[in-house]
């Protein structure tokens, strides 16, 4: 595959394939894309972006560049895209993947996904954990949906949202009562007990009420179940995913604050039933500590705390991700010039609003607890009571940084272990820029439970994915500057003017008479010239389908302007050309695809190995990896699959090139000298292959300088001189028509030049080397001649070969 092939190929990225709106990180903008499939979830930067939603399967990536240069004014070379390409094969995003769950793990490297739903997730120990209540959680949100739709509708809606106002702002001037009933619900354990139970039913409602907005928006509900914390809390989460795809903030933000408003719903029919209770009646605190402790249930989640859903709604709202964490790093780095002089103005008052507001409200809360607990524990505590709060989350915090420091200690005593297998395959070898996408351990964040609304987990990205990223000013490519001499033809762009004659060529039969032949290539009449060189003048000829057919020619002779014009990459000035029944002009990517394209300068996923390559390759046009892997098969490389391409010897190379060319199983395959620059063995090796092509029933057009290999594999060749064809036939055909003379070859020692032309039938006697060459056309009468004087086990007899005739057809016969 050439840079040009390349850059006209036309990847798509799967359809089923989300890509979020842009959103903060620090001071960069990212995207998210998730893979539905196998749940791994990726960042990608504002320029990987640009071009994965392009990459639609109507756009060329030349077309995509272009664009690309537009807009971020630097061009992108084949690297550049050789390594996205790469990646998005790796991860298995392009069209034609097959996506597997295991490059959950393996390929996605962004690790800010979920772990992988189902039974390999872990679910903790017998107090801590979850357990998956519900088989199909989609289907019962469906249920739910449907038989929630009256309480959807805005008319019964807006009246709920005002009531709930109403009980907040109620409560605020209630406050007292209801402060008072709930210290007496202290007092009774068990109402304490009824009012947690009830707590319990409304913390439920609020995750399935997650759930309910969520598919409302068209989201979907993964699981349903109970979570279980250190043997001490129980209760309902509901996972949804892939809130932050949501178009539109405040869709995002709805599902948030979705269960807030729920708690407040929920307590709404207790509300008129502590209005209508007696100041003595005995269920006062259990409705006045319900009310109370239900409201503060439902604010205290509004808090914009992690991982509390306030936190989830704002971060939606300012269209960041990761704000806390972004929020800490921001504020170690603020405190140098140059470190807040990487954030605009915007974000700084972001990530700096948020940082004060998150040291306020903690301050805050914990001075509503400590009061609370002075309030609540024994008058003996008073004292300590106010401090338990802030010395508890002191403790929690000394006690999770030291078990990151003796995780982190363990971690750096434990030897890296190997790569598994397929992790191996599916990642890339080497460790410059290109390399990436290394198998990605699962991230703490990764890994562990999430709680109601989806967000990317707060764990800072794996670092390993900075290289994933395309950069394409940190990959300056000598490549990625303009070419000159592709720039130099106005043939390499596509003239809208261009209407090639279609006029279908008569068509000729099948040598018995009785059938009209198939043709691969028909060409009738093809000229081309480059300012004052005429390469092509008046080309016709027409290849068999399945036929093995030879280009010969001399350098210059016009082979390569031919094949490139059947291959579509050049406009014939004049004639027609018809390709497998179609125009190849202007390029017709239908036609790509049944075509394949070996040519000397084949360009190479360099760093990955043979079956990496192939499989990228692969992945661009569509097909699965049994195509590559038949692909690798036929040329004899499965052996050589994990090798590094540029670990592979010239042949080998060669026979990736040619697997790449068949890798999507073309109907007509081109090439160019593919055992150029081989040893003998070597070829005679790659011989085998062709022969095994050609018994595939593939047709063949093969250009050559080796005219033993032409006379070997060909079924026909055309010899080109001059732009012209100047002989078209079977080898032998073209040998018998040269009627050339027979040669014997004798030792000059044992007859004279004289004694050897005297012989009747002799025509040309030559000295070459130690050697008579005797030339006749009449062998078996000559033979016995020779045999006066020579020994006849010393006596060598060459026949015309295709050379001799290729010789003599293009002129160069003297020129020996
Ligand atoms: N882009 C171009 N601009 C100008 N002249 C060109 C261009 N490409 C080819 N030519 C000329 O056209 C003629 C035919 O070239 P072409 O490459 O088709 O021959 P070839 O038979 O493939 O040669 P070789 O065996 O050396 O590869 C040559 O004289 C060459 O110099």
């Amino acid at each position: 595959m050439t840079t040009a092939d390349l850059l006209q190929m036309r990847p798509a990225v799967r359809t089923d394939i989300l890509v979020g709106p842009a959103l903060m990180r620090g001071p960069v903008p990212v995207h998210l894309v998730k893979d539905p499939v196998s749940g791994a979830r990726m960042e990608v930067g504002a320029k990987e972006h640009f071009v994965i939603v392009r990459l639609d399967g109507t756009r060329t990536l030349d077309e995509i560049g272009a664009a690309y240069a537009a807009h971020f004014g630097t061009r992108l070379g084949p690297a550049q895209w050789q390594h996205l390409l790469r990646l998005l094969s790796v991860r298995q995003l392009l069209g034609g993947a097959v996506p597997s769950r295991a490059a959950a793990t393996s390929g996605a490297s962004g690790a800010a996904g979920p772990a992988p739903a189902g039974p390999e997730r872990r679910r903790g120990s017998l107090l801590s954990g979850r357990t998956k209540m519900v088989a199909d959680a989609p289907a019962l949100m469906d249920r739910l949906h449907t038989a929630t739709a009256f309480g959807r509708r805005r008319a019964v809606l807006l009246p709920l949202l005002a009531l709930c106002a109403a009980l907040l702002v109620w409560e605020g001037f209630a406050y007292r009562e209801l402060a008072h009933a709930t210290h007496r619900l202290f007092d009774q354990p068990v109402t304490l007990c009824a009012v947690g139970v009830v707590l319990w039913f409304s913390l439920a409602a609020h995750e399935l009420a997650h759930g309910l907005v969520a598919r409302a928006y068209g989201l979907r509900v993964r699981e349903i179940g109970l979570r279980r914390h250190t043997g001490f809390m129980t209760y309902l989460y509901c996972e949804v995913e892939d809130v932050q795809f949501l178009p539109g903030r405040g869709r995002q933000i709805a599902v948030a604050a979705a269960g807030a408003v729920t708690n407040l719903v929920f307590l709404l029919p207790f509300w008129p039933v502590w209005l209508l209770l007696p100041d003595r009646a005995q269920a006062v605190p259990f409705f006045g500590g319900l009310l109370l402790l239900g409201t503060a249930m439902a604010l205290l989640n509004l808090l914009p705390l992690p991982p509390l859903d306030g936190y989830k709604a704002l971060g939606y709202a300012l269209g960041t991700l990761r704000l806390a964490t972004e929020s800490r790093v921001f504020a170690v780095k603020a405190r140098s010039r140059a470190g807040r002089a990487a954030y605009p103005p915007k974000l700084r008052a972001v990530y700096g609003g948020y940082a004060v507001v998150c040291v306020l409200l903690a301050a805050a809360v914990l001075a509503g607890l400590g009061l609370a607990c002075r309030a609540t524990l024994p008058s003996s505590w008073s004292a300590a009571a106010p401090w338990l709060p802030a010395a508890a989350v002191a403790v929690a915090l000394t006690l999770r940084v030291l078990g990151t420091r003796a995780a982190a200690r363990r971690a750096a005593r434990t030897p890296a272990t190997a790569s598994p297998p397929s992790a191996a395959a599916a990642a890339p070898t080497g460790t410059g820029p290109s390399a990436g996408a290394a198998p990605a351990a699962p991230s703490p964040a990764a890994a562990g439970p999430r709680t109601g609304t989806d967000s990317a987990p707060e764990a800072p990205m794996d670092p390993r994915h900075a290289t994933d990223r395309l950069d394409p000013e940190d990959r300056t490519d000598p490549v990625d500057r303009p070419d000159p001499k592709n720039r130099t033809d106005p043939m390499d762009r596509p003239d809208p003017t261009d209407r090639p004659d279609r006029t279908e060529p008569t068509r000729p039969m099948d040598e018995d008479g009785t059938r009209p032949t198939r043709w691969a290539v028909e060409l009738s009449g093809v000229s081309k010239t480059y300012g004052d060189v005429r390469a092509l003048d008046g080309v016709s000829l027409s290849v068999r389908q399945g036929e093995f057919f030879g280009i010969l020619g001399p350098n210059g002779a016009g082979k390569t302007t031919l094949v490139e014009i059947v291959e579509g990459m050049r406009r014939a000035d004049a004639g027609t050309v018809t390709v497998l029944g179609e125009s190849p002009w202007p390029r017709n990517t239908g036609l790509l695809r049944r075509i394949g394209v070996q040519t000397q300068s084949s360009a190479f996923f360099t760093r990955l190995t043979a079956w990496e390559h192939l499989e990228t390759v692969a992945a661009l046009h569509g097909i699965g990896k049994d195509a590559a892997r038949r692909a690798l098969d036929m040329v004899g490389l499965a052996d050589k699959a994990r090798s590094r391409v540029d670990d592979l010897s010239g042949g080998q190379r060669q026979r990736l090139a040619l697997a790449t060319a068949l890798v999507h199983e073309p109907d007509l395959i081109f090439l160019d000298e593919p055992t150029a620059a081989l040893d003998p063995e070597a070829r005679r090796s790659l011989w085998d292959v062709l022969r095994a092509l050609r018994g595939q029933g593939r047709t063949i057009v093969y250009t050559t300088h080796y005219l033993d290999e032409a006379e070997a594999l060909c079924d026909r060749v055309a010899i080109i001189a001059g732009g012209k064809v100047v002989a078209l036939d079977t080898p032998t055909a073209l040998i018998r028509a040269l009627a050339a003379p027979a040669r014997l070859l004798v030792p000059a020692d044992r007859i004279t030049p004289e004694q050897a032309r005297a012989i009747d039938g002799v025509e040309r006697v030559l000295v070459e080397g130690g050697e008579l060459v005797i030339e006749t056309h009449a062998a078996n009468r000559v033979l016995v001649a020779v045999g006066e004087y020579v020994d006849m086990d010393a006596v060598q007899t060459r026949t015309a070969t295709l050379e001799d005739a290729y010789l003599r057809l293009t002129g160069s016969e003297h020129a020996r």
